[in-house]
């Protein structure tokens, strides 16, 4: 964050006035109220930037169109997530008036795949820093380290890694910030929240990867991760220290690592408003286009084998989904837990195995099957036993989904539902387009990358993205004091009944992102209204955990109306001097 506003500056669309106390250099330099060219006369004389700027005023359309050509003079995808990071550093509304007009195309240059390789690059290609750091060295620097962010009611929701399971891309140490960034910008642009209310922080704790120790330019702290007593003590007086300073703001964890992401989670879940975006969010939106795709093949919950491999934080995170829904639509966990099989580095994970990447991952371990003879490790193999409806990617292993292995799925359904979720493109276990050739064009497929359409049929980006500014915007709007797993299964109903695969089996499992306003709208009031049936709501006085009045509507579509009204456009407010 280059400048910070306070809340009752602000309004909830970014449309109106704003009083501003800021004028000249100090007013340009503010990425927040910074209108650039489209400074009107009147406020260019009475903020004493007459001189500062040429002539000419443009429009936000203006803006954009310029903008639009300047980010088409940078060739690569690098240097065009350069061009709108500094467009982010300089002016918001322009940022996010330029992304939402392209959002197809830019999508992938500010997110994934791109912003991967822009974290790997972190400390060669820094100018400016957005976010907060916090260091392990300095567990009592804590709260000044927060303080440039404003307190109480200045922040809404806080996006937090300790970089240890980046994208796909693993340990990026001190970069692993980018995410934060990456992730709260989503959170503005998809979600509705005021850029000057979203912080994103990152948790240096040292690294392991020697590339980055290595590096002259590594920017980080160059020790090895710390681990054990001393991390759960620094993330404890983190986690007190955001509680205390931002009372009202959710917590979004993305990027831990398969063993502390889990922990972490469970730890904090029931005292603050937290989610594990790798864990939830994918869990939400893998979920959601599960049930689409079971529809469209006409087969039921209840039934569906699901086979994941890659048992990390979201293949897990999708496990737990599965379960909690199937449980929701009347099965018994432990049934539940028998048609989920999980498959990591060492094999299908068996009752009773020693070699496992984390404990959590015996949850899902095969009881149900005899596997004398069979071969484990060997992908075809199980899915000749198992026979899956549905094959799941969250392993960073690019191509383990081989002809073999699809050719197996399609054997045993006449549309195989396959979803290779691994970020980025090239970590993806299967190409869309070989997974649809190998089945005659009838398998289902999504994907963690965006992918081109093959044969008509869209190909649906199955990333978190489509689920965790929804929940997140929920969780802020209703003040919520958790939250639950029914809040997150709200979310997969909402987000599976706007499917339009119902009406057209081609036109992709999910909907369309060009709609993300709406379906994060759409997710937020069914998590609101979720909540509010549990009590977490911050709602109506005394009993409000929060102590924050909050008038929700009960009925959907009035409740959806006051979320619509509340979410923040990019647009110019009119700047008043005080
Ligand atoms: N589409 C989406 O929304 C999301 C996609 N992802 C992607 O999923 C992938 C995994 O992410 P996380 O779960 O956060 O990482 P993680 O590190 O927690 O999990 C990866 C798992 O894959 C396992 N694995 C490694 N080699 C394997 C092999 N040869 N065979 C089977 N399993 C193997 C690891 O042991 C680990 O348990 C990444 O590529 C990430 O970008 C993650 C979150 C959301
Ligand atoms: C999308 C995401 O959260 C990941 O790849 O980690
Ligand atoms: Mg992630």
């Amino acid at each position: 964050m280059t400048s910070h506003i306070k809340s009752e500056d602000t309004c909830p669309s970014g449309s109106t006035s704003v009083e501003c106390s800021l004028s000249g250099f100090e007013l340009l330099n503010s990425s927040l109220l910074n209108k650039g060219s489209a400074f009107l006369l009147e406020e260019r004389s009475a903020f004493n930037l007459t001189g500062l700027l040429p002539p000419a005023v443009n429009s936000l359309h203006e803006q954009v169109d310029r903008a639009y050509k300047q980010l088409h003079f940078f060739k690569t995808p690098l240097s065009k997530s350069d061009f709108c990071t500094s467009m982010r550093v300089q002016n918001k509304v322009l940022y996010y008036r330029l992304v939402r007009d392209h959002i197809k195309e830019l999508l992938p240059i500010v997110y994934t795949p791109t912003e991967g390789d822009a974290i790997i690059a972190y400390s060669s290609r820094f100018r400016k820093p957005e976010g907060c750091f916090l260091d392990i060295n300095d567990p009592d620097g804590i709260d000044d380290r927060l303080s440039p962010f404003g307190d109480s009611r200045d922040i809404d929701y806080i996006v937090i890694s300790d970089s240890e399971g980046i994208l796909g891309i693993g340990d990026q140490g001190v970069g692993g910030v980018r995410i934060c960034v990456a992730k709260g910008s989503l959170m503005t642009l998809c979600g509705g929240l005021h850029p000057g209310k979203v912080l994103p922080v990152v948790l240096d704790v040292g690294t392991n990867n020697k590339k980055l120790i290595d590096d002259e330019l590594y920017m980080g702290n160059r020790f090895a991760r710390v681990r054990g007593k001393r991390y759960d003590e620094f993330v404890e007086k983190v986690m007190t220290s955001l509680h205390k300073r931002f009372p009202y703001a959710v917590i979004h964890f993305e990027d831990f690592g398969v063993s502390t992401a889990r922990p972490v989670l469970e730890r904090y879940r029931r005292r603050y408003a937290c989610f594990n975006d790798d864990i939830q969010g994918t869990g939400v939106v893998a979920m959601a286009s599960m049930s689409a795709a079971l529809e469209v093949t006409e087969r039921k919950l209840s039934e569906a084998q699901v086979l994941i491999f890659g048992a990390g934080s979201a293949g897990l995170g999708i496990a737990d989904q599965i379960v909690n829904h199937m449980v929701s639509h009347g099965v018994s966990r432990e049934q539940a837990h028998a048609h989920i099989h999980c498959v990591d580095r060492f094999g299908l994970i068996l009752d009773g195995m020693q070699d496992v990447s984390s404990p959590a991952q015996m949850v899902y371990c095969d009881r149900s099957v005899d596997w004398e003879g069979i071969d484990s490790k060997n992908l075809v193999e199980i899915v000749r036993k198992i026979r899956p409806t549905v094959l799941i990617g969250c392993s960073t292993q690019p191509g383990a989904f081989t002809k073999a292995v699809v050719k197996e799925m399609y054997k045993y359904n006449k549309r195989p539902i396959i979803f290779p979720l691994s970020n980025p493109t090239r970590l993806c276990e299967v190409r869309p387009e070989d997974a649809m050739e190998w089945t005659g064009y009838n398998a289902l497929v999504a994907t963690g990358s965006p992918f081109a359409p093959v044969n008509g049929h869209t190909i649906s980006e199955n990333n978190n993205c489509v689920a965790f500014p929804g929940i997140g915007l929920g969780a802020v709007l209703g003040r919520c004091e958790f939250i639950s797993d029914k809040m997150i299964s709200a979310a997969v109903d909402e987000l599976a009944g706007m499917s339009p695969a119902k009406f057209d089996s081609k036109a992709g499992l999910l909907p369309d992102l060009e709609a993300i306003e709406e379906i994060s709208a759409r997710i937020a009031t069914a998590v609101i209204l979720e909540a509010l049936k549990e009590g977490v709501v911050g709602v109506e006085g005394e009993n409000s955990p929060l102590g924050v009045q909050v008038k929700v509507p009960r009925d959907f579509d009035a409740c959806l109306a006051w979320v619509r009204s509340q979410m923040w456009k990019p647009e110019y407010s009119t700047l008043v001097r005080v």
